[in-house]
Parts: structure tokens; C-alpha cells; sequence
């Protein structure tokens, strides 16, 4: 564990340096790594331990678009590639990647697979934590440890290819073998993360329940749609209200925040920019802040947790979601946005 000073508090997070992928091989060379479920992270995690030199197979219901892709991703039917009860029989360590609602449903059939000494694997707190509503209580001899990549299993399995490597969370929570912190870090280090930083299973699920519907995912399309509305209504064309809400911040704005911070990307803009920015986002803060607050609250009580397990357990869940997401993308702003991306000279 190497200790770092973040922001003036000390932390200690496991590198690449120190848990070398020769050493995450050794670990877990006698192990039949089974990802059961093959949706984003599925694809993402196995693919980048199959790269890495792991013994790997894929669990997935036959029939469908799912199972379809793993075999085009050249997983083999028969050799690396079952029915969900096969692989959890073949699997040493089960790599539990369904939906988390999913996970409910097939919970009965995963338990019976997880004999002595096997380990269940997580890629959230979602199911152990909030174990009243999902009936997961796994049996005492099992390791239990999750490692959760901080991001979408797509861009999990692109900055694998390209080198680079999405930073993890993992957390043990039941330690069968007495070398389960082990087996997790050595997990963490084959799917792929460039770093990890240690959490519990609370902690993880309740932060991420917090980002994806705050600033990662719904705050951020949110004040999107406030501040493309009051362009509209101002007048402004929607190329104009696109460009200026979101194109400028993912194209140019946020790659300079990614790379050196906040204040250097103010740096790197007007000062006209700097000072209005430095005088609004206060007010912004305060705006919001209640309105996160609120969410924690929720997050917090298991509202959210039951909400999602109630709508995503439904038979149409996905023509749902569907539906909805359709209203996204067939808002005035982001058809402007298929537009104006369509104008990206690379594109062209
Ligand atoms: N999507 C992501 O990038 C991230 C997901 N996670 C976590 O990783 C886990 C997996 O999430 P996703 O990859 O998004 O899952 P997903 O929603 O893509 O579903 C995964 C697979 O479950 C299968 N499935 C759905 N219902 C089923 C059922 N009743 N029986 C059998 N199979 C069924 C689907 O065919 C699909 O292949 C979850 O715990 C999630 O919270 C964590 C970080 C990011
Ligand atoms: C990509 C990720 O980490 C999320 C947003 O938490 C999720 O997909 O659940
Ligand atoms: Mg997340
Ligand atoms: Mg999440």
C-alpha cells in the first residue's frame, strides 16, 4: 500500500508498481475466473483479465444479444463460454455482474453454486448491502469482495486497449480463505484498474448511488437543460445554445480539467471567463447543494435502492428505459447535439 497525501489527508491506495500483474497471476493461477453476465462491465472485465493471462470463462443465458457478442468477442461455446449454471460450477471465483436487480432473481441458483472456498466477486455494494430488499446473505465459507471500476465497463475495456487504466474501488466483506484482500487486489489489478483505492461495501454503494444521479449523470444533464433552455428562450439558435452548454465543455473545457485541474483550465481562459466563473459557481454550489443533500438523504434511507429494484425488476424494464432515454436523445438538444457532432472535422 503506498501512502498518499490527498488534499491534505492521507490515504493509502494500491498501485500497479507495487501489485505487479506477474503477482496478480501467481495469486490466482490455480482459479477459474467465471463472469457471469455479459452487459457492459461483463464484457469489459473478462476481456481485459483474458488479455491479461487469466484463466477466464463467461456465464451467460443462451439465445439473445448478449450471448451473441460474446462469441464475436471470441468466446467459445463449450470451451469458454456456458450456460449460467455451468460456469458457476466450473468458476473458482464468481464474478457476479448481472444487473443488480438481476442479481435477485438469480441469487437462488448463484448460492447453491458457491461450495467451500470458492470467492464471490462484486462489482457493487448494491446487493450485501441493502441484503433486506435482495435476499443476497452469501454462506460463511466464501470469501466476499468487490472491486468496482469507477466508470462505465466501455470505457473500462477502451483505456485497457489503449494502455491507460480506470481506477477501482475494492472492499472485502467476508474473509473465508484468510487471504481474500489478496484475491480482491489481485482481481482489481486483472480486470484492469490503474489504481485501487480501498472502501466497505456501505461506502461504495451509497457514493455511487450519490455520483451517477448527481454531478456524473443526473445533475450534469440537469443544468444542461436549464441553461439550454434559457438560451432558447433568449433567442439564441439551438446550434449556438449546443455549442455553448455542452460541445465547448466536453471538446475543449473538460480535457483541460482532466489533465491539470479546475483552476488551470480557468487559467487557460479569459479573464473575462475567469472572473465571471470565480463570482457564479458559489451560487451555483448553494443552488444545488440542497438538492444533494436531498439525494444523500435518499440514497441513504434505501429509497433509491428500492426504487431501482422495484422499476429495474419489472418483465419491460428495458422498453422502459427506452423510452425514456428516447425522450433524451429526441430532445431539441441532443438532436442538435447528433448535428453539430456530425461537424467534428475527425468525423467528417
Ligand atoms: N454498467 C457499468 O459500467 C457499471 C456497472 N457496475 C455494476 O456492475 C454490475 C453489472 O452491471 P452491468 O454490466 O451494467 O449489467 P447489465 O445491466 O448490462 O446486465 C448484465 C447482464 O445481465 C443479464 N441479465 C439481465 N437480467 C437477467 C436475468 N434475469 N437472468 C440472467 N441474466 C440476466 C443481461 O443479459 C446482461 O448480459 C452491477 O452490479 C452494476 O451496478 C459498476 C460500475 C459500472
Ligand atoms: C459507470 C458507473 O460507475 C456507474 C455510473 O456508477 C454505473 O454505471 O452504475
Ligand atoms: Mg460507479
Ligand atoms: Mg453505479
Amino acid at each position: 500500500m503506498a501512502k498518499l497525501n490527498f488534499g491534505g489527508v492521507e490515504e493509502e491506495v494500491v498501485t500497479r508498481e507495487e501489485f505487479p500483474l506477474e503477482k496478480a497471476r501467481e495469486v490466482l493461477a490455480d482459479d477459474t475466473i467465471a463472469v457471469i453476465g455479459y452487459g457492459v462491465q461483463g464484457p469489459g472485465q473478462s476481456l481485459n483479465m483474458r488479455d491479461n493471462g487469466f484463466n477466464v470463462i463467461v456465464g451467460q443465458r443462451k439465445g439473445g444479444k448478449s450471448w451473441d457478442k460474446a462469441i464475436a468477442d471470441g468466446w467459445v461455446p463449450g470451451e469458454t463460454l456456458f450456460e449460467i449454471e455451468e460456469a458457476l460450477e466450473k468458476g473458482t471465483i464468481i464474478c457476479y455482474l448481472l444487473s443488480d436487480a438481476a442479481q435477485i432473481e438469480l441469487w437462488p441458483t448463484v448460492k447453491k453454486a458457491l461450495t467451500p472456498g470458492k470467492s464471490l466477486y462484486f462489482s457493487h455494494g448494491f446487493g450485501i448491502t441493502y441484503k433486506d430488499k435482495t435476499g443476497i446473505v452469501p454462506p460463511a465459507d466464501v470469501d466476499v469482495f468487490l472491486v468496482a471500476p469507477k466508470g462505465s465497463g466501455t470505457s473500462l475495456r477502451r483505456m485497457f486497449v489503449e494502455g491507460k487504466g480506470l481506477n477501482s474501488s475494492f472492499a472485502v466483506f467476508q474473509d473465508a480463505t484468510g487471504n481474500a484482500r489478496t484475491r480482491c487486489i489481485a482481481m482489481g489489478i486483472g480486470v484492469g484498474s490503474g489504481y485501487l483505492f480501498e472502501t466497505d461495501f456501505y461506502r461504495e454503494v451509497t457514493s455511487d448511488l450519490t455520483g451517477e444521479r448527481g454531478t456524473l449523470m443526473g445533475a450534469i444533464q440537469g443544468i444542461f437543460a436549464a441553461q439550454y433552455e434559457v438560451l432558447r428562450a433568449n433567442g439564441h439558435s439551438p446550434s449556438e445554445a449546443f455549442n455553448e452548454t455542452v460541445e465547448e465543455l466536453t471538446q475543449s473545457l473538460m480535457p483541460l480539467v482532466a489533465e491539470n485541474g479546475m483552476d488551470w483550465m480557468y487559467a487557460n481562459c479569459s479573464t473575462t471567463a475567469q472572473r465571471g466563473a470565480l463570482d457564479w459557481w458559489k451560487p451555483f454550489r448553494d443552488a444545488t447543494k440542497p438538492v444533494f443533500e436531498k439525494l444523500y438523504n435518499s440514497v441513504k434511507s434505501g429509497e433509491q435502492a428500492e426504487i431501482s429494484i422495484t422499476r429495474n425488476s419489472k418483465a419491460d424494464y428495458r422498453e422502459k428505459l427506452e423510452v425514456e432515454l428516447a425522450e433524451l436523445r429526441d430532445s431539441e438538444m441532443w438532436r442538435a447535439g447528433s448535428t453539430v457532432r456530425g461537424l467534428r472535422p475527425e468525423r467528417g
